[in-house]
């Protein structure tokens, strides 16, 4: 009997399919399975396939009618992710609720969101009641998170001063030091992986009594790479440092407990350890479908995670159950230990440092 094969299709804005979609991740894909197809998206996505399951990252309303249609004529693919899950994450004030809601304890760690407060108009913005228990330096960061550039674009506020240069809807973050390491949590389904990366460092007393200018702004400073360091204020902005990694076992809870409250496979999220306490952990922002390409060993996990999506489907429909159409693998389902190519069990936390940055 011939052997049965899993199609996946992808539908990624060029850039994204550019760096995700990589020989290496093909072809280890076909060899457990797996092939992964791209989705025209000039065509209809209802003409093609067929596919087992579709796997995207693009925005608007035409694409998500296109799924919904895709979704009705192919009850049995499975799409990661739903629209609507995904859409939460576009906006910095819900994309933040769900951790709120977590519900996990740990022995020593304990975790949270930074303070911060949204504004809608300038009014608000020089409003002193408004920022009640908020303190500078604080970041400026536009509500939206929509994957434009300007969705990107931060600002680091000193004082008073610094708040003319911002255009709401904005959230005023408070600033936390935090070593100048950020932690990336990356979720693959059920696999979890962590990586360390460059950050704003610490801002001094002196700094905060406003030596500096009243403002600096920034744009995705954990992404850059060496032929971008052009401006020497991001030098000054960089420190290096040999920073202890966050418990595996802690950050992979808060991972799972993401990933149900959330409904998403495909995400990443950035965790800061507040240095007034060593113990306690901040997220502080949620992406979906990220970067995976500079994940060391990307090929391995996205490949276990196609082949736990092909199982749960396999078992389901011999179950004779059916899959919900938008799919979140449940976590404790022992179909998924799955032990990766280079021996590692895939569903376990994975550390591992990363500095993109050399300073
Ligand atoms: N509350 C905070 N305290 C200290 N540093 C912060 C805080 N919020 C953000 N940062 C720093 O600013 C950077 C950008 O912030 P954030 O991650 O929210 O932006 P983003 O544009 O959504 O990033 P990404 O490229 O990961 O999508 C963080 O990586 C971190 O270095
Ligand atoms: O998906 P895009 O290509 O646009 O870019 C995403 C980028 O991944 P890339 O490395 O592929 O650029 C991610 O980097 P890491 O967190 O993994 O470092 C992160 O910056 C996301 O916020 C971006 O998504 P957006 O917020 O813009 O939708
Ligand atoms: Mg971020
Ligand atoms: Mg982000």
């Amino acid at each position: 009997m011939a052997e049965r094969r899993f199609g996946i299709g992808y539908a990624l804005a060029p850039k994204k399919q550019q760096s995700f979609i990589q020989e290496s991740l093909v072809g280890l894909a076909r060899s457990r399975g797996i092939d992964l197809v791209r989705i025209d998206t000039q065509r209809s996505l209802a003409d093609q396939g067929p596919f087992d399951c579709v796997m995207h990252k693009l925005y608007g309303n035409d694409w998500k009618r296109q799924l919904e249609e895709f979704r009705v004529k192919n009850p049995n693919a499975v799409i990661i992710d739903s629209p609507e899950a995904i859409e939460r994450l576009h906006n910095r004030i819900s994309m933040l609720q769900v951790v709120s809601e977590l519900k996990i304890e740990h022995e020593s760690d304990t975790f949270g969101i930074p303070k911060q407060i949204v504004i809608y108009d300038k009014e608000t913005l020089f409003d002193r009641q408004a920022w009640e228990g908020l303190k500078f330096p604080v970041i400026a960061k536009p509500l939206v998170a929509d994957g434009s550039a300007k969705s990107h674009k931060m600002a680091l506020v000193f004082n008073h001063d610094g708040l003319d240069n911002l255009k709401p809807p904005i959230v005023l973050q408070e600033f936390v030091n935090h070593g100048g390491v950020i932690f990336k949590v990356y979720v693959v389904g059920e696999h979890v992986k962590c990586v360390k990366r460059k950050s704003l460092p610490d801002v001094s007393e002196e700094e905060k009594l406003g030596s500096l200018d009243g403002l600096l702004s920034f744009s995705q400073i954990s992404n850059l790479a060496n032929n971008e360091r052009t401006d020497d204020k991001y030098y000054k902005m960089m420190q290096l440092d040999d920073t202890e990694m966050p418990p595996q076992s802690f950050i992979t809870d808060i991972a799972r407990g993401l990933r149900q409250g959330l409904r998403l496979n495909l995400f990443n999220f950035d965790v800061i350890r507040d240095a007034r306490f060593g113990n306690r952990y901040l997220i502080i922002d949620i992406n979906y479908f990220p970067g995976y390409a500079k994940m060391p060993g990307y090929e391995t996990l996205l490949t276990d995670f196609f082949c736990d999506i092909m199982q749960k489907k396999e078992k389901d429909g011999a179950e004779n159950t059916g899959l919900d159409s938008y799919e979140v693998l449940s976590c404790d389902d022992e179909v998924r230990k799955i032990v990766s190519s280079d021996g590692d069990d895939g569903g376990d936390l994975n550390v591992e440092e990363e500095n993109p940055i050399q300073v």
